[in-house]
């Protein structure tokens, strides 16, 4: 029984690509990508060659592969010095359309970054020299972005063997020159076309002394300046949460300090450094992807890379509409839900990214009020509603949602009725006190959820005043995961179409 389930449970396919991805339908076409590479560059064609036969431990072959695809599916020129990190188009897709997914959805009120008219405004946390995400969010979809890159990055920690190993390896110098900032910038002017869109912003150089202060790596003077100093997140201590495990992060800026005053974007994104040691970065054998360690590494790793882009996030809040980042292991996805549920994000989305034998997660929340919808007059007409909290606070469970449900009707003159085992309560409210809610809910609401619901009462032939006896529906309170509730209200029963109305406006104030 139990190896049956296992078998059935291995052979389930996981989604590999998304749907809008172009690679979707048509996989690369790597007969006709090889014959059109040595036409133009007939010295490289042995390098595909590798790369058609699945030996992915060329680097020179994976960087021609990602060169061509660039150009033939998307027309972008690009390239990369050799050793840095470089991207698979498709996979980098995938996590462009998955955040077109969140900007498309009704979950937070869908308003754009400001004063940048209709253009998706992002901001890609560590673009690196490869700038992937830039450029394929501009080609694609034509959202603009600032791109962020450091110049000295992790030198100071990553050991003498990782800095000879990475010069040694590929010629490059990533400890002393401005690599990244070099190759992100020419990988944008070499793309005319989207290079408006694009603004790569350097992250000042600087290092973390262990009382806090930012200075200088080599002088040891202080490089930031008073706003940027006032920029620092909270102490490391407000996030740690749960036990002194939590890795806390020293390193250049990330968020704050780098955003500027006032501006706005819809969301940031981030392939962080996932790794804490070269070591565990070169663990996987079959990638040949490069990456230096300034790429790779940072201390405490994507726990706490990531950890910082949330505190970052607890000052800026709304000036992104969503933060989001890739995380590498599910051990961190957890612990970083965790910590995001504490800190009181409105809500956190997370979705799996199979890629071959890899698998990333993409990690997403939000200090946007979501969206409050006025559902349409049929819909009210149901006799049950259901909608889910979600991103709630460990504390808050489901006996205290049904605690204020209660305190809420009781207030109007309601009888209630709870069942705190069944998590459920029966709620019975006169004509009478169903408009001393109305009248006072109404007031409370914003404008527009107050006018679309008179409106939707009035296309229905209602007056504010409901012709109801009295209006009896349950309403039962789930918990589905930790932080996460799901309220149903049911009718009883049902003496008019407006029940449902009422139902749904409570609904939407409660
Ligand atoms: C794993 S690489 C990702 C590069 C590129 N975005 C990609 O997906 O291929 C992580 C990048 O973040 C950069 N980085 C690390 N700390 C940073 C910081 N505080 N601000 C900006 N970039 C940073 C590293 O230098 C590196 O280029």
């Amino acid at each position: 029984m139990t190896s049956k389930k296992k078998r059935k449970r291995s052979t389930v396919e996981r989604p590999t690509i998304h749907p809008r991805n172009k690679y979707s339908d048509n996989p690369p076409d790597f007969g006709l990508l090889a014959s059109s590479i040595r036409h133009s560059n007939p010295s490289s064609s042995t390098l595909v060659t590798v790369g058609l036969e699945s030996t992915w431990t060329d680097f020179n072959a994976t960087r021609e592969l990602t060169r061509v695809l660039l150009l033939h599916d998307h027309a972008l020129n690009w390239w990369i010095p050799d050793g840095q990190l470089c991207p698979t188009v498709p996979n980098r897709s995938n996590y462009i359309h998955w955040i077109e997914d969140l900007l498309s959805s009704d979950i937070l009120t869908n308003t754009n970054a400001d004063g940048h008219g209709d253009i998706v405004r992002g901001f890609d946390i560590g673009t690196g020299a490869n700038c992937i995400y830039p450029l394929l969010g501009a080609s694609l979809l034509g959202w603009s972005f600032v791109g962020s890159v450091t110049a000295t990055g992790y030198g100071r920690f990553c050991s003498v063997i990782e800095i000879h190993r990475c010069v040694g390896r590929s010629g490059c110098r990533s400890d002393v020159t401005d690599v990244a900032l070099e190759w992100a910038e020419r990988n944008v002017k070499n793309n005319p076309q989207i290079s408006d869109l694009i603004e790569i912003r350097k992250v000042d150089n600087g290092e973390e002394r262990s009382n806090g202060q930012l200075v200088d790596g080599e002088s040891g003077t202080h490089l930031y300046d008073i706003e940027a100093i006032k920029a620092e997140p909270a102490p490391l201590g407000s996030l740690k949460l749960h036990s002194d495990v939590n890795k806390s992060y020293h390193g250049p800026p990330v968020l704050l300090g780098v955003v500027r005053d006032g501006e706005k974007f819809d969301f940031c994104m981030c392939n962080p450094p996932f790794f804490e040691t070269m070591e565990e970065a070169g663990l996987n054998p079959k990638t040949s992807c490069g990456g230096t360690p300034k790429e790779m590494v940072c201390p405490g790793g994507e726990e706490a890379f990531i950890s910082r882009i949330i505190q970052d996030s607890l000052q800026l809040k709304q000036s992104f509409r969503w933060y989001t980042s890739l995380v590498g292991r599910k051990s961190n996805l957890k612990i970083l839900i965790s910590k995001l549920r504490e800190v009181g994000v409105t809500i956190v989305k997370t979705t799996e990214f199979v890629q071959g034998q890899t698998c990333r997660w993409g990690l997403a929340w939000s200090f946007m009020p979501p969206s409050r919808k006025i559902i349409s007059s049929h819909v009210a007409e149901k006799n049950v509603l259901s909608f889910t909290l979600e991103g709630l606070q460990r504390k808050y469970s489901a006996i205290h949602v049904l605690e204020s449900v209660e305190s809420f009707f009781c207030s109007a003159g309601a009888s209630s009725k709870s069942n705190a085992s069944a998590f459920t309560i029966d709620i019975t409210a006169s004509n009478d006190h169903c408009d001393t809610i109305l009248k006072n809910e109404l007031r409370n609401v914003d404008e527009p959820a107050a006018c679309q619901y008179k409106q939707v009462m009035s296309n229905a032939s209602c007056c504010s005043h409901l012709p109801l006896n009295d209006l009896s529906f349950r309403i039962s309170v789930f918990q589905q995961i930790p932080g996460t509730l799901l309220v149903r209200g049911s009718l009883q029963h049902k003496e008019s179409p407006a029940a449902g109305l009422f139902m749904l406006f409570i609904f939407s104030v409660v």
